[in-house]
């Protein structure tokens, strides 16, 4: 494990950011690419680590039967489903953490199917023994919403090649739900119908045609140069690819960081953000597209709002539908001293570490103080004791990415610092810190080996 000490002498940013393809599209693309009989071609699969794992494992599955996922939560997830309708018997297991995800939930739907899962450890979390066959036990499902997306994303994608087809009642609220549209629409670019009454997703027996699939950039990916931005004097960016209408919600970044100043232009060939005295310009030169304000109010998260003031002017911003962003909000919050009130943070305790957890022993570096209520649903940042410390302080990131790449924009304000395990980045963007090299960040390896 290695560290890397990254600083950055001025507060600006311009040039082209080349993101990596979406770790979401490209493990659903995957999947169903398997699931076709017929040839889909995928274009601009990620490079992410967990991307490349998924292919490579299901690449491999007629010669492996332990399929380790290591820290890949997606693949996890969608090929418990996949292996338990593919012909053969498979171990499923992955890294240390992700044997403390559950997995219960799914396992217990899919069995309900009539799905042959044991549990080789603990009871509802990985490693499973799956023999794959013929689910003809039940046609219908009930499965809480407000866990992870993933089971029923997982669950979705094996429908229609069930024998009665699939309907899924959610019950309780549905989080993340932008994963679960997407999911459909990309089932639906391979052909695949489906009905979504109340709190019913129905998806009939059907075969998925053969198409081509064209992974969008990453929008969590950019989400952490809207930080950057939001905490630059002045910046203009180019991220080429991006869309206005993403399957993506984290795409409610736009939205989120107009608040903080940065501006997002949308034009044909992707977006420019910009923030300082080239926000305006670039803002009145738009050709094509419109501000972000119009891509927000058209999001995903269907007419509801993730961010707003309250009457008493406080920030409250809703992570709900977007729990992939708060890391890198929460600590832009945090160098920008801004105080802000969150919610939607559950499903994070549950993720590569307890995110929360994590933000509260790493924000607190820096002087901020992440208070949860006592009913454990609502999210205090309190950053007026936030300061720059004398020495860097050694950041740890817990085997998450999203700490390592939230936590490295703060070097603009808050001075240098050292982040652990610099590796960590490659689960979903593995050239972020070449991307920083080129847009004035300076980084040195610090010498601590683990
Ligand atoms: O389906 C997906 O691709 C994902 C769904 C989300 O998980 P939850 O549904 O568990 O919130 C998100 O956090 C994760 O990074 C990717
Ligand atoms: C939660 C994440 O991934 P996963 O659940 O697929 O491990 C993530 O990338 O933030």
């Amino acid at each position: 494990m290695s560290n890397i000490l990254i600083s950055k002498p001025d507060a600006r940013l311009s040039g082209e950011v080349i993101l990596p393809g979406s770790k979401s599209e490209s493990n659903r693309a995957l999947i169903m690419q398997a699931l076709c009989e017929e040839r889909v071609e995928i274009r601009n699969l990620s490079e992410a680590a967990d991307t490349v794992t998924l292919q490579a494992l299901l690449d491999g599955r007629d010669r492996n039967q332990v399929l380790d996922v290591g820290p890949a939560g997606t693949a996890m997830r969608f090929l418990t489903a996949f292996c338990a309708v593919t012909e053969g018997e498979w171990t499923l297991t992955g890294s240390k953490r992700m044997k403390e995800r559950p997995i219960g939930i799914l396992a217990d739907a899919l069995r309900q199917l009539g799905a042959d899962i044991q549990y080789l450890e603990e009871e509802g979390f990985p490693p499973m023994r799956i023999r794959g066959k013929r689910l003809d036990k039940a046609s219908e499902v009930r499965i809480p919403g407000n866990i992870s997306s993933q089971y029923i994303s997982a669950l979705l994608m094996i429908a229609p090649a069930l024998p009665n087809g699939l309907s899924i009642h959610l019950s309780g609220t549905i989080g993340s739900r932008p994963y679960i549209e997407m999911t459909l629409a990309m089932m639906g670019e391979l052909g695949i119908r489906h009905e979504w009454t109340g709190n019913t997703i129905h998806v009939g027996a059907q075969r998925y045609q053969p198409a081509v699939l064209s992974i969008e950039p990453d929008w969590s990916g950019a989400s952490y140069w809207y930080s950057m931005a939001a905490l630059c004097e002045e910046a203009d960016l180019t991220l080429p690819y991006l869309k206005q209408q993403s399957l993506q919600g984290d795409r409610e970044i736009t939205k989120i960081m107009e608040a903080f100043g940065v501006r997002t232009h949308f034009s044909a060939g992707g977006i420019r953000l910009s923030r300082g005295e080239t926000a305006a310009g670039a803002w009145e030169s738009a050709e094509i597209g419109t501000g972000a304000g119009e891509t927000a109010a058209r999001g995903i998260a269907a007419g509801e709002t993730v961010a707003r003031e309250s009457a008493s002017g406080e920030r409250e911003i809703d992570f709900i539908h977007c729990p992939d962003l708060a890391q890198t909000v929460i600590s832009c919050c945090t160098a920008l001293r801004q105080n802000a009130v969150f919610t939607g943070l559950e499903s994070l305790k549950i993720k590569e570490t307890d995110r929360v957890e994590a933000l509260q022993n790493e924000l607190g570096k820096f002087g901020a103080r992440l208070i949860e209520n006592a009913e454990g649903n609502r999210w205090e940042l309190d950053t007026s004791g936030v300061f720059i410390p004398e020495a860097a302080p050694v950041i740890h990131t817990y085997h998450d990415h999203r700490m390592a790449m939230a936590l490295a924009p703060l070097a603009i304000r808050l001075g240098p610092m050292e982040i652990e395990d610099k590796e960590v980045v490659v689960k979903s963007y593995p050239t972020f810190w070449k991307d920083l090299d080129k847009h004035g960040f300076k980084m040195a390896a610090a010498q601590i080996n683990t």
